[in-house]
This record gives structure tokens, sequence and C-alpha cells, in this order.
């Protein structure tokens, strides 16, 4: 399937409300050529959601070899290993524009690795890969203090379970966490039980503050959930995030699939 052309600068898309700005770079041209902390600023500037377009994060769309791959950026321009919304909205992005075929899988690169991506409608399927379960460390906001579950899905978390969403507070600020454990930042997740196999959570992301959802989040929780509640691969949990509904299936061969819904719902110029 050819690749090119690149018909607009940025597009604007989410999955359960976090939300991303893509930018078409097929053959590195347009911000190939920018260091590191160029890219860095021209990401903040895009994400800014007063004087940009506004996001989470930004989703660079770029050719590598026979693949696709996420450069994917934090909203204060730091990089990180994967994104589980933001692959859905690229795989959805690459449906749109004829760039990939749904019917078949669809192997998008990242940092984390090459992902494969299934679309059935308005759901994606992401397959995150093997999950990490690793150790417990203390998070902490104003007032409270909770043991938080390491899951590591190719970027580090840390889940805990609270007896209320509200008990996080407002989350202008990253939660206190042991940097030891988490020498470069962490995800935060706060959850409460909703039912059998059904939590709630909320999230404090690295690089982008408090967002509506977070798939590799919601991967985590789920995995952490399914541990506390004697379970393991073979099992399956809705994760309810501010921004919608997300279902986490961990199979019996230890890999984890997330399923939610992803839309485009801009295209256009930029000057930024
Ligand atoms: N929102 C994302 C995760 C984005 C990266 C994260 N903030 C990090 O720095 O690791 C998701 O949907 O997984």
């Amino acid at each position: 399937m050819s690749h090119l052309p690149q018909r607009y600068d940025f597009l604007k898309g989410h999955g359960t409300e976090n939300d991303f700005v893509l930018l078409p770079d097929h053959d590195g041209s347009v911000h190939g050529g920018l260091s590191d902390e160029q890219m860095a600023a021209r990401v903040r500037a895009l994400c800014d959601r007063r004087a940009g377009i506004g996001g989470d994060g930004v989703l660079r769309v770029v050719r590598e070899g026979e693949r696709w791959f996420m450069d994917y950026r934090n909203a204060d321009g730091s990089v990180s290993e994967m994104c589980g919304n933001g692959i859905r909205v690229f795989a959805r992005h690459l449906v749109e524009e004829g760039l990939a075929d749904p019917s078949q899988p669809i192997p998008i690169g990242t940092r984390d690795g090459v992902k494969t991506l299934t679309v059935e409608g308005d759901l994606i399927t992401a397959d995150m890969g093997s999950p990490r379960v690793l150790g417990e460390s203390k998070v902490a906001v104003p007032g409270h203090a909770w043991v938080a579950r390491h899951v590591d899905m190719g970027n580090p978390h840390a889940v805990a379970f609270v007896d209320s969403l509200d008990d996080a507070g407002h989350l202008l600020e990253a939660p206190e966490h042991d940097e030891a454990t988490y020498p470069h930042g962490v995800n935060v997740e706060f959850v409460v039980r909703r039912g059998e196999r059904h939590v709630a959570m909320r999230v404090h992301e690295r690089g982008s503050g408090e967002t509506r959802s977070c798939g590799t989040g919601a991967c985590a929780v789920m995995v952490a959930a399914a541990v506390a509640d004697g379970l393991g691969p073979g099992s399956a949990y809705r994760v309810d995030v501010p921004g919608g509904t997300l279902t986490v299936t961990w199979t019996e061969d230890d890999r984890v699939l997330l399923t939610g819904p992803a839309v485009v719902v801009a295209r256009g110029t930029t000057s930024l």
C-alpha cells in the first residue's frame, strides 16, 4: 500500500478523550531535521490548549521501512516508549487516509517495539504485549498516601487502589513517588472497584498531567486488579476512565489487549 501523499499539516484525534495532535511526516522531511529541543518546543506549542491546537501529546506519523512508526511525545515535549490510546488513534488515521487496510492486522512500530492493531468498526484493539508486574512503593498527594503496584507496560506505572477517586484531589502536581523505583518519572493511576472485573480510574500522566484516559494506564490497572483478585492471564476487565470505557483482556499467552474507540475529529494546516 503506498504511503503518500501527506494531505494535512496536522490532524486532531482522541481515544476516550485522551487527545492528540497527529503530524504526518512520512519521509521525515517536515520535522526529521529538528534537534530534540526544537521538536520538544514544537510539541509544547502544538499541545498548548490556549495558544496552540491543544492535546495531551503528539503522534508524529513516520514511515520506517515496511512499516509505520508512531513517534510519540507528551505535551511537555518529553518522549515516552508507548501510548495505548494514541496508537489506536494512529491506526484510525492510517485507515481513514487509505494508508492501511482495516481488514488486516496493522503493525505499527513504537519505542516499545512493534504493536499489532485490529479494527472492528468503531473499536480498535491494540496488542500491547506482555506486562511486567514488579514490586510495590508509595505514592502520595497532599493528605493521602498509598502503596502502589509497579506495572511496566513498556512505560512505567504506579497503580494505587483508593477508597474514592476524589481522594486523589486536584492532581495539579505530579503525585509524590519513589524516585529510585521510577528514575524517569511515572504515570500514577488511582483505582476503585465498581463490580466484578469492573474498575474505574483517574490518572496523572508523566509529561501531560491529569488526562481523561490513559491506555497503558488502563492495562496496568487491569493487570494490578487481576493480580489482587488472584486472577492472571485468561481474564478481562472493564476499565472506566473519565473520558469513557476501555476493555482490557489479559490472554492465556500473557498478552494484554486494549480495546476502545479512536476517532479523528479535525484536519488542517498550522503555522506553529
Ligand atoms: N496516554 C498514553 C500514555 C502516554 C505516555 C505517558 N504519559 C508516559 O510518559 O509514559 C496512553 O494512552 O497510554
